[in-house]
């Protein structure tokens, strides 16, 4: 069985790879990547300077997900542009994930990454759920829309956008509005699902400190969410922009429910975190098991094929 996958021509030797978020800030993290099973290297998300992020504690994990409010920490961008060289040694695809404080920055890193042959995309997060003040670009469509129109009159790589959870249907028609108006080459359907706040009734305290203990909610407890995000945009978008999976994926099962609902490829974000780099080659290998046993060669003979029960 085969789990090559390609998105907007870029072709990912598995379509397993890493969240932006969890270990991939340093050169360090993104060679571990590199190293790995994982079919892409995607970078932190970066701001044109470079962050500290939140105060610590500033990340948690129960046995059924993850909390943090980091803050965006990050190298600056001109970091994540550097290792695009350091990249090459590596037979996958590098992706570098922005997520600027404004849209002139965003516009600013654009502008920058033009021509660049080392970066394969580019994602453009539009919902970082933990900068004070700043409120998830992807929850106010004319803003996402405004931000969109800039981006595509200078961007000349593959683009595509991190969206948020949505939860209210008319939002995910009035999104996909929006973005079937720009050649994306993608959109990843979940970020965190923001603002959600862990407690410890032992000592009757939140488990981490920005925010007043809030923060981005990841792992099994978005599954849900993250599979109807992919599922509605699947079947909302034009069907040249490819849906990437990311929420609650920490086995081969649930890479195969995320394909199954319409996704070409698969982020791990909270499993990363707890796993390190071995949670590529096991849910690859998972996978594949399922495959095999299912008699489905590659990802494309079942990818999109949910079935309802009418
Ligand atoms: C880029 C900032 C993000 C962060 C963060 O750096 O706090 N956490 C998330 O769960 N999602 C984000 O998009």
């Amino acid at each position: 069985v085969s789990l090559a996958t390609s998105i907007a021509g870029v072709s990912l030797s598995s379509c397993l790879y890493n969240a932006s978020g969890p270990l991939c800030t340093t050169a360090e993290e993104l060679d571990a990547i590199g190293n790995s099973e994982a079919g892409a290297i995607l970078s932190k998300s970066a701001t044109l300077e470079k962050r500290a992020g939140n105060p610590e504690p500033r990340y948690f994990e129960t046995p059924w997900g993850s909390i943090n409010s980091m803050g965006l920490p990050n190298e600056g961008f001109q970091y994540y542009l550097d290792y695009a060289s350091r990249a090459e040694a590596f037979a996958k695809p590098y992706i570098m994930s922005i997520s600027g404080l404004s849209h002139q920055d965003n516009v600013d890193m654009i502008k920058a990454l033009a021509g660049q042959k080392h970066i394969a995309a580019i994602e453009l997060n539009l919902s970082c759920p933990n900068v004070p003040g700043k409120p998830q670009t992807g929850y106010d469509f004319e803003q996402s829309r405004a931000l969109l129109q800039r981006v595509f009159e200078h961007v000349s790589l593959p683009l595509g956008v991190k969206l948020p959870p949505y939860f209210d249907l008319p939002h995910f028609d009035m999104m996909a509005a929006v973005l079937n108006d720009y050649p994306l080459a993608f959109v990843t359907c979940v970020n965190s699902i923001g603002n959600g706040l862990v407690i410890d009734p032992e000592s009757e305290s939140v488990v981490i400190k920005p925010k007043s203990g809030f923060g981005g909610i990841g792992g099994d407890f978005i599954k849900p969410t993250a599979l109807a995000n992919v599922r509605k945009f699947y079947t909302l978008l034009n069907k040249d922009i490819a849906i990437i999976g990311c929420g609650g994926v920490k086995s081969g099962l649930d890479a195969f429910e995320h394909i199954l609902c319409g996704a070409s490829a698969v982020q791990i974000g909270t499993q990363f975190m707890r796993e390190g780099t071995t949670c590529f080659s096991r849910i690859a290998r998972e996978l594949g098991e399922i495959m095999q046993q299912k008699g489905y060669a590659d990802i494309t003979s079942f990818q999109g094929k949910l079935r309802s029960l009418d």
